[in-house]
């Protein structure tokens, strides 16, 4: 039996026994009641019967035939009113009247004194029976009352008797009565039990539409709840592979919406200075706030936990919002991993939306974001340590390397030349002694910064060891490098370089410059035949930058030497 089918069966079980108890109950009740009733009737009648005998008192002298006559029509007339019999019967049995017999035939009547009512009520003035009724053939329901003085006096004592008035109604009436009152009874029950059923069937019905709705919402929410589950999943899994912050905000462009539809949504990263949030992702539309904000603008960072502009009934937006319709409402969750603040993930969404449910799947998005940016940030510091040198911030040698490999192949695919500069700092030495190791780091830093800004994006400038450094150029030929070189040189020397209020004058440097494939067949070679147009320019007089002789035509000795047709930086500068 279904789970529904037993709740209403229960109780419909239940409540028909209780109806037919009751129903018995009532049933037992009423019947008492009515022969009460037909007996205090009967009883009332008894005593309105005896007290008519009065009226008759003044006959008692005018013969016995005379006297039972009386009796007789009193009776008839009483019983005249309603369906009773009436008798009348002196103290000795005898009949003085009865109203269901006539006049003639009650001299053949036999005598009452042996009725049990009769007895009673001669003994205690009132008496009831039920019994057979030999003269009518049916059950009666009896009562007699005895008068307490003497009505009747006969002709031959001349002494005054008392007088008994019995009253009796066929029992087939009264059971009529109780019949009537059964069926009615019964109609009622019946009626009241085949509403409760229809009632019960009706309320099963509905019960189980509401118990089949609710399953079905049910199956629909643990649906969803997988489907959410192994979206997310999914989602963990796409952002643990993620390696830059690119490919992560296309896994969140493409995943959120999904699980979240109605939301717009965006994601801030707090700069490593921590003065500052620059939007890196967004999706569901046209982002309704600010690509960038300070931390003091969102409600989320200042309180530490999440913030949900609606809540408690009062509107709170962070000021990072720029056009959020009244209609709509906005959460934003702190991004945190290993306890630290790393960024904010912004919701909007309408007004009417539920948070209940989807407040654990933010929860657990924002948790999922969280580590994966810091994971991402964690890797691209790691990553900016072991190719960057940490005084200058330049790349280091060994990531110059495998970049030029890149720059090699890219070359050879497009036909291009790639420059190489060596650059060094003339009388480094002499500056480290003067000025301490400190004020030479001061320099280094500082020349580092005019190769930074003296260079496209393209181009890779690494510290290659010491006071060195290593320039790459990609798809640029000599005349460029040329330009750069002296870019650089007069960069570099124009530096007012000044520490702690102390001026440490002016630093020149030597740039020796060669080309792949121009001067060297492969990109150590390159790299070699820049580092000997160093020296060269070194020897030279420093202060200058010098052009690479070819490897293969230092070789063949009709070929020209080339350092004598660039001028030392510093002076084409200066002409
Ligand atoms: N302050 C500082 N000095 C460095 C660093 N690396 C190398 N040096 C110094 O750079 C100087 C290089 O000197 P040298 O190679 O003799 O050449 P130079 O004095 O620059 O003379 P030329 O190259 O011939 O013009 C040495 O004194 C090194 O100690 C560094 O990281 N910081």
């Amino acid at each position: 039996m279904k789970i529904q089918h037993k709740i209403v069966a229960i109780p419909l079980t239940v409540m028909l026994l209780v109806s037919t108890i009751t129903f018995i109950l009532i049933e037992t009740y009423l019947e008492s009641q009515l022969i009460e009733r037909n007996k205090n009737e009967l009883n009332t009648l008894a005593m309105a019967s005896l007290e008519s005998v009065r009226t008759l008192e003044t006959i008692d002298t005018q013969g016995e035939q005379h006297v039972i006559r009386s009796f007789q029509k009193l009776a008839e007339n009483i019983a005249h009113a309603g369906d009773f019999r009436v008798t009348y019967i002196d103290a000795n049995g005898r009949v003085l009247g009865d109203s269901d017999i006539s006049f003639d035939q009650l001299s053949h009547i036999e005598n009452h004194a042996d009725r049990e009512e009769i007895q009673l009520a001669l003994a205690n003035g009132k008496g009831i029976a039920e019994r057979y009724s030999a003269t009518l053939s049916t059950d009666m329901l009896y009562v007699a009352v005895r008068s307490n003085e003497g009505h009747y006096t006969d002709n031959n004592s001349h002494l005054a008797h008392p007088i008994i008035a019995r009253i009796a109604r066929s029992q087939s009436s009264i059971y009529a009565a109780i019949y009537e009152l059964r069926e009615t009874l019964f109609l009622t029950g019946v009626l009241s039990i085949a509403a409760v059923l229809a009632l019960g069937l009706f309320g099963a019905r509905i019960m189980k539409r509401t118990v089949q709705n609710e399953q079905q919402l049910l199956e629909k929410r643990v649906e969803d709840r997988t489907t959410e589950i192994s979206i997310l999943q999914t989602f963990g899994g796409l952002l643990n592979a993620c390696s830059t912050l690119d490919e992560a905000s296309e896994v969140l462009n493409n995943v959120i919406p999904r699980l979240l539809p109605e939301f717009k949504g965006s994601i801030s990263i707090i700069k490593s200075s921590r003065n500052r949030l620059d939007r890196i992702a967004d999706w569901g539309g046209d982002w309704p706030g600010a690509d960038r904000f300070a931390p003091g603008e969102c409600w989320s960072l200042r309180k530490g936990h999440q913030h949900l502009s609606t809540e408690h009934g009062i509107q709170t937006l962070c000021h990072h919002w720029v056009d959020i319709p009244t209609d709509h409402q906005t959460l934003c969750i702190p991004l945190l991993a290993q306890g630290e603040t790393i960024g904010v993930l912004h919701f909007v969404m309408p007004m009417d939306v539920s948070l209940d449910h989807y407040k654990g799947l933010s929860n657990a998005i924002s948790e999922q974001v969280g580590l994966t940016l810091a994971n991402i940030q964690l890797r691209d510091s790691l990553r900016e340590q072991a190719i960057r040198d940490p005084l200058t911030g330049l790349f280091n040698r060994r990531y110059m390397l495998e970049a030029l490999d890149q720059s090699h192949s890219r070359a050879e695919r497009t036909q291009t030349e790639i420059a190489i500069m060596m650059i060094d700092l003339d009388h480094f030495k002499l500056f480290n002694d003067n000025f301490g190791h400190d004020a030479g780091d001061h320099v280094l830093k500082a020349v580092s910064q005019v190769l930074k800004d003296s260079l496209r994006q393209e181009d890779i400038a690494c510290r290659y060891g010491g006071e060195e450094f290593c320039i790459v150029c990609p798809s640029t030929n000599e005349q460029q490098a040329l330009q750069i070189a002296k870019r650089i040189g007069k960069g570099i020397s124009s530096l007012e370089l000044n520490m702690n209020q102390l001026s440490l004058g002016t630093v020149t440097t030597s740039i020796g410059i060669a080309l792949y494939p121009n001067h060297a067949d492969n990109m150590e070679d390159t790299i070699k035949a820049a580092d000997e147009a160093l020296y060269v320019a070194k020897q030279n007089g420093r202060d200058r930058a010098e052009i690479a002789q070819p490897i293969f035509v230092e070789k063949a000795e009709e070929q020209p030497a080339l350092e004598a047709e660039f001028e030392p930086v510093a002076e084409t500068e200066n002409a």
